[in-house]
């Protein structure tokens, strides 16, 4: 595909806006020829196969953080996240949902909402 594993220029600081415009490229690829993209194969493949990609490099990122291998666990999140977006693209879940749920959490204490929970 056209703009497909276009990489940025070195130098150029990759953000949060990266991964919206991920999203917005994964978006896109609904509908796309599974022979000529990846993403449109794994939409082809159906919601379940999508989940076990993610869960799969979820375990491939572990398992290099708890080997204490900092390139390949980059490498392998950077793979997590992207099949990520794929399952919500899937799901028609809008990423800005996601920032909106962590931005709301801000300044609240993950311990604080634990005991606020089981109050
Ligand atoms: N960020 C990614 C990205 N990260 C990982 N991958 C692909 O994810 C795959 C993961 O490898 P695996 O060995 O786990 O997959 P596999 O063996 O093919 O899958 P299974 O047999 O397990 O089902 C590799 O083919 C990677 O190239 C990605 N493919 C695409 N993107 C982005 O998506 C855009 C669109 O890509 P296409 O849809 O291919 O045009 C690209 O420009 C990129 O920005």
């Amino acid at each position: 595909m056209g703009d497909g594993k276009t990489h940025k220029p070195s130098g150029e600081k990759a953000t949060a806006e990266t991964l919206d415009r991920l999203y917005a490229t994964v978006l896109a690829r609904k509908g796309a020829d599974p022979e000529s993209s990846y993403t449109a194969k794994l939409y082809s493949r159906g919601t379940a196969k999508i989940a076990q990609k993610v869960g799969e490099e979820a375990v491939e990122a572990i398992l290099e953080a708890v080997r204490g291998d900092k390139a390949a666990l980059a490498a392998e999140s950077a793979d997590l996240l992207y099949h990520l977006m794929v399952l919500w693209a899937d799901a028609g879940l809008d990423p800005a949902t996601v920032w909106d749920k962590l931005a709301q959490r801000e300044g609240t204490s993950g311990l604080d909402e634990k005991k606020a929970r089981k109050a």
